[in-house]
């Protein structure tokens, strides 16, 4: 079982972990007994953490001081893997590739293909869904990077995902023997190539037009191929489309993802009386200190010795609920609270824009298929085959 399909409820030596440093810092970590993890917050020892269950807080005191610093252990998923993966090309995030598998309809029995594999970002998430991976990448140190970290992550083991060494644009898709892939051609079923069947397609290439024309050599014939181009500028859509118009692909349609965290909190209800007690309170301290530069100014024309007028004292507003006098805390019960959510101002996400496609290669009807699936269903809802009631009263009215 690979880390990113088992499920674990302890720390154990050996696992892939992913610790939470800060949100923006999050680092994969192989436990090791008498290892630590060094971070600017403290060391930690890995053997800290073995036994305890995954989510933990581990702390450690910081140097020399009262100070704490903690890490939270967490357990690998793909969206935390995208998060915290070694970057060796641009990838795609969680608010792309979970759009994607959904509109490629991906599920257990889905045969995916994926052109390049680059950092592996999206293996992953396709890994943990769908019923076999193929995933290609030509620059060949890409290529091992990605085999050996698929390895390690057990994604090679669980045997349903493969990697292949290719130009997809020079040379298709097929696998052959003698290719460079992780892919067991046994020979058992008489064939040189392997069997791939498509029947989702994921292109995040440059030139994915290139690739396009050699798809009909391994895409199921049997259902219908669910196709999402990944490309970041318009250009290179409008390529796109011609060579699938060109290929006959059809329901094309271009999407564009735009994710935004939203920040829900509460917020402290002002009233109109805090609003004029306020404005009160600024009139009142304006007056104090015009009269009081007044008077300063009228001592030194009069040249009486200058006393340092003292500035009234104001007693510190407990409770101004217009940010000043001593801190609330959010959700303090004394006070009044309303709940609201802000957006984040930036869009975060937008890295490309998908183009989705699909394909129908064999459109003549099969009638062995067709009547055996009436008879499943038949199977399943026996009245199936009973008249409609509006087909009962048709015939009645006869
Ligand atoms: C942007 S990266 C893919 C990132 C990946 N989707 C992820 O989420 O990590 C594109 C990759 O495609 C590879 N590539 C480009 N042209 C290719 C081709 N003709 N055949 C196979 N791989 C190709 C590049 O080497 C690169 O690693």
């Amino acid at each position: 079982m690979s880390h990113f399909s088992e499920y674990k409820d302890t720390i154990q030596p050996g696992d892939l972990a992913l610790v939470w440093i800060t949100r923006d810092n999050i680092k994969p970590l192989t436990i090791t007994p008498g290892e630590a993890f060094n971070t600017r917050y403290g060391s930690f020892p890995h053997d800290d953490m073995i036994g305890k269950p995954y989510g933990s807080q581990i702390a450690v005191r910081t140097k020399g001081s009262d100070r704490f610093g903690f890490i939270h252990v967490l357990q690998p998923t793909p969206e935390l893997w995208t998060l915290s993966l070694p970057h060796r090309t641009q990838i795609v995030y969680t608010p792309d590739s979970s759009y994607i598998m959904q509109r490629l309809q991906c599920g257990p029995k889905s045969r995916v293909i994926e052109a390049g594999t680059g950092s592996g970002s999206f293996s992953h998430a396709f890994a943990r869904s769908v019923g076999h991976l193929f995933s290609y990448e030509f620059h060949e140190v890409r290529y091992e990077q990605a085999r050996k970290e698929f390895e390690e992550h057990g994604l090679l083991a669980d045997g349903n995902v493969t990697i292949t060494h290719r130009d997809v644009c020079l040379d298709g898709f097929t696998i052959k023997t003698g290719d460079k892939t992780t892919f067991k051609l046994d020979g058992t079923s008489g064939r040189d190539s392997a069997e791939i069947g498509a029947d989702a397609i994921f292109l995040d290439l440059p030139a994915p037009w290139d690739a396009i024309p050699h798809l009909d050599d391994v895409i199921t014939p049997d259902a219908k191929v669910r196709l999402c181009c990944f490309s970041p500028c318009i250009e290179q859509v409008d390529k796109t489309l011609e060579v699938l118009e060109k290929f006959g692909w059809t329901d094309v349609e271009m999407v564009e993802i735009q994710g935004r965290q939203y920040e829900s909190r509460r917020q402290m209800v002002r009233r109109l009386d805090d609003a004029l007690e306020r404005l009160r309170d600024v009139r009142q301290r304006k007056q104090q200190g015009v009269e009081r530069r007044k008077r300063m100014y009228s001592k030194l024309l009069n040249n009486e010795e200058e006393t340092s007028d003292v500035r009234p004292t104001t007693t510190k507003a407990q409770f101004n609920p217009f940010g000043k006098g001593s801190r609330v805390k959010e959700g303090d019960t004394n006070f009044q609270w309303k709940e609201v959510s802000k957006i984040e101002p930036e869009i975060k996400s937008h890295t490309s824009y998908l183009t989705f496609a699909s394909k129908i290669m064999k459109k003549e009807r099969n009638e062995e298929l067709t009547a055996q699936i009436i008879e499943q269903h038949k199977y399943v809802n026996p009245d199936s085959s009973q008249p409609s009631k509006r087909e009962k009263k048709r015939q009645a009215k006869k």
